[in-house]
């Protein structure tokens, strides 16, 4: 399996706390990876390393390409105030390729247009971003994240508060990503969507637990363990 990224002994966190401890794992290009652990563990920490928003301690990262990865960040409240229609929001995924002052051309406005539709928001263009339902306007940055036509796609929890259907649609939509040709690592306390990826990062106090198919990582005397549940039956 062609690897994406190599992590080697990587520490990592904030300003006065040590998050990530000496993490060696690695994320297979084209499928999908979950990174799943209890609250705290560092799935948030370790996506912000692989976007290279953080700053690693110790140990080295290694991306199979330099290009730049699209980074959906947790649903963030501060987006939430600018008056931003939807389609201003996807279209933001363009900046990147486009510089930030050059016209959108008629490629880029196709890309966010198909974007849209992608997440089934397209009838929510024009509305501002502020006003729509939270699953709403994950949609919106989900799309926002596809329209960056990354090769590599990482999203922090994309799913939490969304419904069934929802669910569901992103769901389908990194399928597709993974089939196109990319490579997507998702941060979810959905472990039903954990065991439906490709390879697993299990992560327990900022230490890597495991890592391989979701059928060998994450078994059921795993998941007991890892988030001490009390024993069933
Ligand atoms: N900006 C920050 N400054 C200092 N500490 C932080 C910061 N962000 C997170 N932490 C701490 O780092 C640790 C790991 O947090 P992180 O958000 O990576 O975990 P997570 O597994 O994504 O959690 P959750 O499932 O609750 O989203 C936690 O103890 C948290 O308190």
């Amino acid at each position: 399996m062609r690897r994406q990224i190599g992590l080697d002994g990587v520490s990592a966190g904030y300003a006065n706390r040590s998050v990530l401890s000496q993490l060696t794992a690695r994320v297979p290009a084209f499928t999908t990876t979950a990174v799943v652990g209890p609250n705290g563990s560092g799935k948030s920490t370790l996506l912000g390393v692989l976007a290279g928003v953080i700053p690693v301690t110790a140990g080295t990262v290694e991306h199979r390409t330099d290009r730049r990865p699209a980074f959906v960040a947790q649903r963030s409240r501060a987006a939430d105030a600018l008056p931003m229609t939807v389609r201003d929001t996807v279209a933001m995924g363009r900046w990147e390729r486009r510089g930030l002052w050059r016209r959108l051309s008629r490629h880029d406005r196709d890309v966010v247009e198909r974007s849209m539709d992608r997440l089934g928001i397209s009838a929510l263009a024009d509305r501002q971003l502020g006003e729509l339902s939270g699953g709403q306007r994950q949609r919106a940055l989900v799309a926002q994240g596809l329209a960056q036509e990354a090769e590599l796609l990482l999203l922090d929890e994309p799913t939490t508060g969304l419904d069934a259907a929802a669910r569901c649609l992103i769901g389908d939509v990194l399928a597709e990503v993974t089939a196109d040709g990319g490579t997507v690592v998702v941060a979810t306390h959905d472990l039903e969507a954990a065991r439906a990826a490709g390879h697993v990062l299990l992560l327990q106090e900022g230490h890597l637990w495991g890592e391989g198919a979701p059928g060998e990582t994450l078994t059921d005397r795993v998941v007991e363990q890892v988030w001490r549940l009390p024993r069933r039956g």
